[in-house]
């Protein structure tokens, strides 16, 4: 491993890069005071090495070894050379992720790490209770914004913004927070949606090759250098599940299709088509690229990359719904602009290239002579009639149309992919509540030559730095002046001084170029410098180097400053297309090109010359202006996260870490600055603080503290540290230390409110399974009620029918009973002749009851017995049961009702008759009455006695 040695002298030399040779003593204001932004004072350099060095040795002699220290805030002083060598020191153990405050800084390890990315960390840094204690990872910044996202506080939306500088790993970055969310926001419910939820992400997913072949370069710092800033909005439905995305892009670097720097190479896509396991011959064939073909637009075609792979290019796009004829006839435009490069032109009226502009017509479906005029001839309107003159154009006039004819087809092929990316990836609007976005920007660019491009670059970073500082500092501290806090006001960079330079209205650079543009009068470098420094002497942030000899002027960014060259910075923001060459390509046959340029009139009138139209010029600036407000507002309403990529060489080495490269990185940044503010202010919202428990946590405040219970929590941290007897002179670094603790605070208060939230909720589940169970039992216990009343019921109805039916047959027994008793009884009184005077039949009666009373059993059984008895036998039988007199038969008479029946129940009567039936009565059982009546007499005269009964006894 290759770890320079970080002597003194190498971290204080100057850096290169942001450093132009030569400047003048006025630059040397706005230099010390981005010097001190940095935490970088020009004093220790001047000074010499010593004050450093005590900063060092006291720095080196800390307790915790440096590639333990997980954040850069815990470094003690923080400098930049401390956080370089904590940085180097992580670098050496292969760790790549630091904290610094709320950013996360990310070293690029230049090779592959196993297991780094996998889908199993992903999960583990998902389901961590604390994920932020975890090691450092991108992970953690991905499950940060989803927790917050889920958590619902506002501001629900979220957004990372991941810069750096080329080949630092923004785009790797980029990429492997999209695989966690389409790991982690995904559906676990039913497979159905699972499925569906994983197409969408493949989707998503599948947008990266295809944006990456047609707006990725190799460059000289990296392999695959995303040619455009792009701004990634992942949709989230309400089960933050991601339902769709939306791109949008900035900036794509057109001019790299005609023109490509030595050593570098055009979009990939271009290669893809030509190289050797690219397209299949016959598709060669059609378009015209035989193998070995030369073009001058493909520089380096002998460079085979990674990312040429023309199949996975392919795969991608049919996966975005671009079938393979649409493919086909993108690829066909892509041959058509290499042959188009391929044109040469002399000074004389001779073609010297007529093969290639003959193949790129064919392939571009043009009209062959039109195009040749066009790109050789401009039409100018002139007067009032806007007669049209033709002028030939010089060589260069030419090869500059040429170029631009293919910038704009580029251009507007590029956008089109990102529109139909956008049409397939985007959910529906109804299906997505909240967003986490990803913008991948170009971070801070100084180089000896800069233009409008770095210009472009280095606002944007202006603007996003504007934004980071007034999230975290600027709103914090306006916070605390409301509350009336105590509080040592940190002094940070506000470079509302610089934008003011750049954007500021009514005069500024922007406003200047675009005036330029506007009026469309020749000016020279040299007098677009002079305007510039003369409207804007004023500001502290315009420098001017005398030294140079090319016209420029400087801007001191807050991370450093760059001076821009003003040669061609007019043209660059005009960007002009001629209006005949946009009328050429609408008479295009290709249905691609058809597409993109219709044969719109509006369009028509907007493409007019500068100068003969009214409307506003739109120029690079105007434009990017207006997208970078547009980012900015959306920016404004999320939460931001950042993640500063670094490139530990500019050779792409692993295992190398090269301090000055390294340092000019963390200059360009800012991050020094940044762990200040990190540390000054709080940058977590403690809002859950506010609670009784908070109170408690703290202590009895009473007497220490007038404020009330109800004071912010900064106010409880002042008391508290006045408590402890704490200076006030270090209050923001008392502050983070106490940030630790607060967490804690704040993590126990989560707790509590989890378990109340907890115990609520299980005591209303409780209560409510008590309320299901009660009503359970209730309709189970009316269930069976109502089934007992409707038996009873029943029950009662059948026993009332069958009352009355006993009732019925009793009635009609006892009349059965009563008519055939009193029928025999009737008769038998009526036989029997009473003697004369009332005496005689008390006496016989009296012997017969006797009789009766001490035979009767006997005769019945005799009588029954005597089942063969008849007649005369009977009746003697009868007769000696009764011990009656033979001889005297006129004073008694024996009848038998049925001689045959036999004797089935003797009545005695109280008449003195005794009455045998001999027929079976109807009755089956005696009957005793319950009540005799007082006429009768208790005895015999109420037995029936049933004959099978007496057969048994
Ligand atoms: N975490 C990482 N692990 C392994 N290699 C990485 C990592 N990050 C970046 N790289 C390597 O660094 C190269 C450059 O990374 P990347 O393309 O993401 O840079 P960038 O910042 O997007 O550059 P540009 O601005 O030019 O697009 C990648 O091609 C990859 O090889």
């Amino acid at each position: 491993m290759i770890l320079e040695d970080c002597s003194l002298s190498a971290l204080q030399a100057p850096t290169p890069t942001l450093l132009p040779a030569g400047l003048s003593p006025r630059f040397h204001g706005p230099l010390l005071m981005a010097s001190q932004v940095n935490g970088h004072s020009s004093d220790s350099s001047s000074q010499g090495g010593e004050p450093l060095r005590e900063d060092l040795q006291e720095f080196l002699s800390g307790e915790a070894p440096l590639h333990q220290l997980d954040d850069l805030t815990k470094v003690n002083p923080v400098t930049l050379e401390t956080v370089l060598r904590c940085l180097q020191a992580r670098y050496a153990v292969d760790t790549f992720y630091t904290n610094a405050g709320c950013t996360l800084v990310a070293l690029n390890p230049f090779k592959p790490v196993p297991q780094l990315y996998s889908p199993a960390l992903m999960r583990e840094y998902h389901s961590a209770p604390q994920p932020q204690k975890l090691k450092p990872h991108i992970f953690t910044v991905g499950e940060q914004t989803y927790r917050n996202v889920k958590s619902l506080m506002e501001p629900v939306n979220q957004s990372i913004v991941v810069s750096g500088e080329s080949g630092a790993g923004k785009t790797w970055t980029s990429r492997c927070l999209m695989k966690f969310y389409a790991v982690v926001a995904t559906s676990p419910t039913s497979w159905e949606s699972h499925k569906i939820a994983e197409r969408i992400e493949q989707r998503i997913l599948n947008s990266n090759p295809v944006m990456e072949a047609f707006g990725n370069a190799c460059t000289l710092r990296n392999d695959n250098s995303s040619r455009f800033g792009k701004f990634i909005q992942l949709q989230l439905n309400r089960a933050q599940q991601m339902t769709g995305a939306t791109v949008q892009t900035y900036l794509l670097e057109k001019t790299r299709v005609a023109c490509q720097a030595s050593s570098e190479r055009n979009f990939h896509i271009f290669y893809q088509v030509c190289v050797k396991l690219g397209a299949s011959t016959d598709e060669r064939l059609q378009w015209h690229l035989p193998e070995g073909a030369a073009f001058s637009w493909l520089p380096n075609p002998e460079r085979t990359l990674e990312e040429d792979c023309f199949e996975v290019t392919r795969e991608a796009m049919l996966h975005l719904g671009i079938d393979t004829p649409t493919q086909n006839n993108i690829f066909q435009v892509l041959a058509g602009l290499l042959h188009l490069g391929n044109v040469r032109f002399a000074d004389s009226e001779d073609e010297a290239q007529p093969c290639s502009i003959r193949t790129s017509a064919l392939l571009l479906q043009l009209p062959e002579d039109p195009l040749l005029d066009t790109l050789r001839i401009r039409t100018i309107r002139a007067g009032r009639q806007q007669q049209v003159f033709r002028k030939p154009c010089s060589r260069a006039e030419c090869d500059t149309r040429r170029d631009c004819l293919a910038k704009l087809v580029y251009a507007r092929l590029f956008d089109w992919l990102v529109s139909v990316i956008n049409s397939s990836i985007c959910a529906d609007p109804d299906s997505w509540t909240t967003f986490i976005g990803l913008l991948d920007v170009y971070g801070f660019e100084s180089f000896p030559n800069n233009s409008l491009e770095q210009l472009c670059i280095n606002y944007a970073n202006e603007k996003l730095q504007q934004h980071f500082v007034a999230h975290y500092l600027r709103a914090q501290q306006e916070e605390y002046a409301v509350e009336g806090l105590e509080w040592s006001f940190v002094t940070y960079q506000d470079n509302q001084t610089c934008l003011d330079l750049i954007e500021g209205s009514p005069i500024s650079i922007c406003s200047l170029i675009n005036e330029e543009c506007r009026l469309n009068r020749p000016s020279s470098a040299a007098q677009l410098q002079t305007r510039i420094e003369s409207a804007l002497a004023g500001s502290p942030c315009l420098g001017h180097n005398k030294l140079s000899r090319e016209p420029s002027f400087i801007v001191v960014h807050y991370a450093g400053p760059v001076q821009y060259h003003t040669a061609g910075l007019v043209e660059k923001n005009k960007d002009p297309v001629p209006p005949e060459l946009t009328s050429l390509l609408q008479q295009s046959q290709d249905p691609l090109l058809k597409v993109m340029f219709p044969a719109d009139p509006e369009e028509k009138a907007q493409e007019e010359p500068s100068g003969q139209s009214r409307a506003p010029v739109l120029t690079v600036v105007s434009k990017f202006k207006a997208s970078l407000e547009q980012l900015l507002q959306v920016l404004h309403g999320t939460t931001p996260h950042y993640i500063r990529c670094i490139k530990p060489n500019s050779q792409g080495q692993a295992h190398t870490f090269l301090q000055e490269e390294v340092l000019s990185q963390l200059e360009a940044c800012g991050l020094v600055e940044t762990i200040h503010i990190s540390a000054a202010g709080f940058p977590i919202r403690t809002k859950v603080f506010m609670t009784d428990s908070m109170v408690s946590w703290f202590g009895d405040e009473e007497g220490s503290s007038p404020k009330s219970a109800a004071c912010s929590q900064q106010d409880r941290v002042w008391d508290h540290f006045r408590a402890v007897g704490g200076e006030a002179e270090d209050l923001s670094g008392y502050a983070f230390s106490q940030l630790e603790l607060l967490e804690h605070g704040r993590a126990q208060v989560l707790e509590q409110c989890a378990r109340r939230i907890q115990g609520s909720w299980r005591r209303h589940w409780h209560r409510k399974q008590e309320r299901q169970r009660r009503a359970a039992v209730l309709i189970q216990a009316a269930t069976r009620s109502w089934f007992a009343r409707r038996h009873v019921r029943r029950l009662h109805a059948a026993a009332t029918v069958i009352k009355r039916a006993w009732r019925k047959w009793r009635i009609g027994m006892a009349f059965l009973a009563s008519k055939e008793l009193d029928g025999v009884e009737e008769k038998h009184l009526s036989q029997v002749p009473l003697p004369t005077g009332s005496f005689l039949l008390p006496q016989t009666q009296t012997s017969l009851l006797a009789a009766i009373i001490r035979l009767w059993p006997l005769g019945l059984v005799l009588a029954n017995a005597a089942a063969g008895v008849r007649g005369f036998q009977r009746k003697l039988v009868v007769w000696a049961c009764l011990q009656l007199r033979m001889g005297s038969p006129s004073s008694y008479t024996v009848q038998t009702a049925q001689e045959h029946a036999g004797v089935t129940s003797i009545r005695a009567l109280p008449q003195g008759s005794v009455k045998f039936h001999c027929r079976k009565s109807p009755l089956p059982y005696a009957d005793i009455c319950p009540e005799p009546s007082p006429y009768s007499v208790t005895g015999f005269n109420q037995i029936l006695l049933e004959r099978h009964s007496l057969g048994h006894r």
